[in-house]
């Protein structure tokens, strides 16, 4: 299977690229932006069979372990819209967006799950995508109406863009902390980077 890795920084992936150096990777940068254009370019030239995002995420939801790998199987927009004094109006209810319009499943970007996604067997959650880390309690009671489970800054456009272009894909991420008003103290950034290259390695190694 020809299998490409993406991931957002090379330290999230560190044991990985370690472990399997001769391994299919793209680093994009941090963002939705740069998560774009390096993997619209890469497919551009390159055809895989496979491609996993593999990162880690906040979780809203507190009964997730820190540490745990998780399998977002859809992903949205946390803050594509716009600011209405103190309410919040997404794409969508700007009417820019249609919640059915192509790659968009009702308001999300959906992984169309087949038979090759049976070898990951990780809890499934939704993924709210944003620019800036929720840190404060208006925005984390805000963007918690959305109904996900996890929140990153790249996953959107990766389904986005692996939607686009027809690819399988699979964004797999490990629990860095959850999403509650800023306090890196209780961040556990190592532990989910163990956590989410052993499953990499494992994966890989058996794919
Ligand atoms: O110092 C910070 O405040 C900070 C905030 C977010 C991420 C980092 C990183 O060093 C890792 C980059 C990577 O982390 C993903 N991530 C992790 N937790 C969250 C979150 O709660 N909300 C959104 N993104 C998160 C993100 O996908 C970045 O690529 C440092």
């Amino acid at each position: 299977m020809k299998l490409l890795v993406v991931a957002a920084t090379a330290a999230e992936i560190a044991p990985f690229l370690a472990q399997c150096p001769d391994a299919d990777v793209l680093i994009t940068g941090v963002g939705m932006v740069a998560t774009t254009y390096a993997l619209t370019r890469r497919l551009a030239t390159t055809r895989y069979d496979l491609v996993i995002q593999a990162g880690v995420g906040g979780s809203f939801d507190e009964s997730i372990p820190l540490g745990e790998v998780v399998f977002v199987t859809a992903d949205t927009y946390g803050d594509l819209g716009a600011e209405d004094h103190d309410e919040y109006i997404d794409i969508y209810g700007l009417g820019l967006l249609g919640r059915n319009d192509h790659p968009h499943t009702e308001g999300m970007l959906r992984n169309p799950l087949s038979a090759m996604h049976s070898g990951i067997s990780l809890r499934q959650v939704s993924g709210l995508t944003v620019n800036t880390v929720s840190g404060n309690a208006t925005t984390i009671a805000r963007r918690r109406t959305q109904g996900c489970q996890v929140e990153s800054m790249e996953g959107a456009a990766f389904h986005y863009v692996c939607l686009q272009e027809g690819v399988p894909f699979a964004q797999v991420r490990a629990i860095s902390n959850y999403v509650i008003p800023r306090d890196k103290s209780q961040w556990k950034m190592k532990d989910a980077i163990i956590a989410l290259n052993n499953w990499l390695i494992e994966y890989t190694r058996t794919a």
